[in-house]
């Protein structure tokens, strides 16, 4: 064995609902601001939506069964607000409800731990409609229905993330306007990153109140910034950036505090009165785990035309690239869990997702995914680096994706899957990266 992993370390595999469930007028479900955004012309590439997805709404059984085949032990999933609160407040929707036991019982009898992440941006429409993030109220909303998720649940669930990646949500869905909701507004979306950071607070004080035995935690997008140069400028935007992208997150559920460097630049330009007095305290409850979604690095060159972090992304020369048009860094991964090591202490640490875009293609019922199990094969040994000679306290990995599924705004073009789903028949085909994960997780290490 060439990288062996601790015993006992977690191997899993990563999907989200609103990327494969499908289904989305059945079973009570209510509306969410991923039905609205993708149905509007030009939101999504080739206008494809997640009406039908993966279909795992119907076909949860057999794709159990092929995780169950893959061998991993756990299985990152989130469950869709609108299921269970189909107007985001009142009524349970007893139909969603059962459809979240239905699965995590198949889990349960096929030995797999589900790691339920409780907000994977797909809100529910009606609470949007009434503000949605910039609204405090639903923070009140999300504290309710984790509680509730908790209480129904509970007992099949050993591993709770509350959100999922609150940079992209704010950032890409009120600032750059590519996701939903699809603002463009710098304001709205501090406002909705305190929102994001308070409500996750207020669930994680909900599960310590009802004394549950299970870990919970939050999942970050995240990613090395490096400096384009060794100007001084380029260091400094490097450094605003870096608050931006990850400070801004981290530190307040982590430290109990927003980053002053970004913070103060913000106030210049308007009051951050959304941030209540308490708040911090909330929002720095004591949690479990840290997730870490690391996909590439970021290059930042200094540019006084950028506003407040002043530095836009630069892109290496002839540097490997996935699908996604991302470079290939798995030292970024590394040098991202050290620096969170460094900054947070040790806490435990799960690689919530990693992996990659591919132009994959089925060829005689097979798919020779080969960059795709090179990409896994560089960030695993970069994984074991950590472990073993920096001393990440790194507890387990889940893939993205175990499915092909709804690429956000990029539409079903972007295939992530160790599993090709044929969406004209929705046929699962098994990846040759599918086998040789099949043998990582089985040797907890990389085939020699
Ligand atoms: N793009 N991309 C792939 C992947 C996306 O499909 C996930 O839903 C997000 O949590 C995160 O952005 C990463």
């Amino acid at each position: 064995m060439t990288v062996q992993f601790p015993k006992g370390f977690e191997w899993g595999v990563a999907t989200a609902s609103y990327q494969i469930e499908g289904a989305v007028h059945e079973g009570g479900r209510g509306e969410s601001i991923w039905d609205r955004f993708s149905h509007i012309e030009g939101n999504i590439q080739n206008g494809d939506t997640g009406d039908i997805a993966c279909d795992h709404y119907h076909l949860y059984k057999d794709d159990v069964a092929l995780m169950k085949e893959l061998g991993v032990k756990t299985y990152r999933f989130s469950i869709s607000w609108p299921r269970i609160f189909p107007n985001g407040t009142g009524d349970v929707n007893e139909e969603g409800v059962q459809f979240y036991r239905n699965l995590l019982e198949a889990l349960h009898e096929a030995g797999i731990e589900p790691a339920v992440t409780l907000f994977h941006w797909d809100l529910p429409q009606k609470l949007q409609d009434k503000g949605g993030w910039l609204n405090r109220e639903t923070a009140d909303a999300f504290a309710t229905y984790a509680k509730t998720c908790y209480e129904r649940f509970g007992d099949l669930v050993p591993r709770w993330i509350t959100h999922n990646e609150p940079f992209v949500h704010a950032f890409l869905g009120h600032y750059f306007g590519e996701m939903a909701p699809g603002m463009k507004d710098l304001r709205a979306t501090l406002q909705v990153s305190h929102h994001l950071l308070l409500s996750h607070g207020m669930a994680v004080k909900v599960h310590r109140e009802l004394g549950l035995q299970s870990e919970i935690g939050i999942t970050y997008s995240t990613s090395s910034v490096y400096p384009a140069n060794k100007h001084v400028k380029d260091k400094e935007a490097a450094e605003l950036y870096d608050g931006m992208l990850n400070k801004w997150f981290f530190d307040p559920v982590l430290l109990g505090s927003y980053p002053e460097d970004i913070k103060s630049r913000y106030e210049e330009a308007f009051p951050l009165d959304f941030i209540q007095d308490g708040d911090l305290d909330t929002i720095s409850q004591r949690i479990d785990f840290c997730g870490i979604n690391y996909y590439f690095r970021t290059i930042i060159a200094y540019d006084n035309t950028v506003p407040f972090w002043n530095g836009r992304e630069v892109q290496k020369e002839h540097a490997e690239r996935t699908a996604m048009g991302w470079e290939v860094y798995p030292d970024g991964l590394r040098q991202r869990l050290l620096e969170c090591k460094e900054r947070y202490g040790n806490l435990p640490l799960y690689i919530t997702e990693n992996g990659c875009a591919a132009d994959d293609v089925v060829n005689e019922g097979k798919v020779d995914d080969s960059f795709r199990i090179s990409y896994l094969d560089r960030h695993f040994k970069a994984m074991q680096e950590a472990i073993e000679q920096d001393g990440v306290n790194l507890k387990g990995y889940y893939l993205w994706s175990f499915l092909d599924n709804f690429e956000w705004a990029y539409g079903y073009d972007k295939r992530f899957g160790i599993v090709y789903v044929d969406y004209e028949t929705l046929q699962r085909v098994k990846k040759d990266s599918f086998y040789w994960y099949q043998q990582v997780v089985k040797e907890n290490g990389l085939p020699s």
